[in-house]
């Protein structure tokens, strides 16, 4: 899979959501992408799948400046990041936001910044885990080139406690070599922001990615 996290950087959602769209419908890879919570009913709209960037762990209720699962799983959202390394959250926080997740029905990847955090997100019962070395998100080398073993060791990590939940990789992923290295390490997906949101071509950045699947 791969996840385009829109972050809050000045490109237009539904331009690289267009992009995301043709290219999953051309290849038949799982693109998805997190725009920020007010773009998320116009981005789904494109028929692309559409992820929230977080969601509060709270429920219906007085929750003012709160992202509320269900709000996002009505606007068209069928998953959610939590806990990314610019959004980080308490344990128990982490928990309750996954909650709020399972009872919107929305799909769950927890980030975490090393294969010690994996393993504990793990043990949350998301649907996957993202490891995102925050030294190297931004930047131009990819994860899997630049720290491979930390991908290695939070495969294992993961496995180690919930053989059912996935792994993905994320930072500095720009090409469809990245793709291939993170899934010869294990990764079963990766998660990117940069390398799409501020491409010229944001379709071509993605034929190129979806090549490395
Ligand atoms: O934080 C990230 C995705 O959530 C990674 O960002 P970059 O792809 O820009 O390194």
């Amino acid at each position: 899979m791969i996840l385009v996290n829109l972050k809050a950087y000045p490109c237009d959602p539904v331009e690289i959501a267009e992009a995301c769209a043709t290219v999953a419908d051309d290849t038949g890879a799982r693109v998805a992408v997190a725009p920020q919570a007010a773009h998320l009913s116009a981005v789904a709209d494109t028929g692309v799948e559409t992820w929230a960037q977080h969601v509060s762990p709270v429920e219906h209720g007085s929750h003012t400046g709160s992202t509320l699962a269900e709000a996002v799983a009505d606007a068209g959202a069928t998953g959610t990041l939590i806990n990314h390394s610019e959004n980080r959250l308490k344990l128990a926080d982490i928990d309750a936001s996954l909650a709020a997740a399972g009872r919107a029905g929305l799909e769950t990847v927890v980030c975490a910044n090393n294969p010690a955090q994996s393993g504990a997100a793990a043990a949350l019962g998301p649907d996957a885990v993202a490891v995102e070395p925050p030294e190297l998100i931004g930047g131009d080398v990819s994860v899997a080139t630049a720290d491979p073993a930390i991908v290695e060791d939070s495969v294992a990590a993961v496995e180690a406690v919930d053989a059912d939940v996935d792994l993905f990789c994320g930072a500095g992923v720009s090409t469809g070599e990245d793709v291939t290295a993170a899934g010869e390490l294990g990764a079963t997906g990766v998660l990117l922001a940069s390398g799409v949101a501020k491409a010229d071509d944001p379709e071509a950045v993605l034929r190129d990615l979806v090549s490395g699947l």
